[in-house]
């Protein structure tokens, strides 16, 4: 099996975000809005909601299908090109949310994988789903 290295991920900290790719897409989908006229209608409640149907619909695809393997291999390809779909509309307008309520999306997500390094220490969890608190001397999460 190929280990984490093998594959590009990272496994331990130090944690960062490509800060470039998440930034740039803030400001396309600003520019999208702004030449369309939206942003009227870009209110974080909306957003919010716009997002969670976004949501929906990725959930949609799943829906009373058989479990699958990860990668998909028994979905069709316009099956695949439609989670695709999905998928980029929940991630835009996630970002677009992020954005009207002045969150640095690409800081709190750093500062969110650390704290999960801190909650879930990869020699302590490893193989196992278990939330922190059931851990046996339970880890409480770090203050704020
Ligand atoms: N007021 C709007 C309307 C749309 N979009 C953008 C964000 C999403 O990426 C996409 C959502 O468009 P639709 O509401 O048409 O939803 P779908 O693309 O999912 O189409 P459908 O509902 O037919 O599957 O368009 C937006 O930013 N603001």
């Amino acid at each position: 099996m190929a280990s984490a290295a093998d594959e590009g991920v990272t496994p331990s900290p130090p944690w960062s975000t490509d800060t470039d790719s998440l930034e740039t897409l803030r400001r396309q989908l600003r520019g999208f809005a702004a030449a369309r006229e939206w942003d009227q209608f870009h209110t974080p409640r909306n957003l919010a909601l716009a997002m969670v149907g976004e949501v929906g619909e990725v959930c949609e695809l799943f829906q009373w299908k058989a479990e699958t393997r990860p990668g998909l291999p028994d979905w069709s390809e316009r099956e695949r090109l439609r989670l695709g779909e999905e998928l980029s509309d929940v991630l835009m307008y996630l970002v677009r949310l992020a954005d009207k309520c002045d969150i640095d999306l690409p800081a709190a997500v750093k500062r969110k994988l650390e704290r999960n390094d801190e909650k879930y220490p990869a020699d302590r969890v490893r193989g196992s789903s278990k939330k922190y608190s059931e851990y046996e001397s339970a880890h409480t999460a770090p203050e704020e």
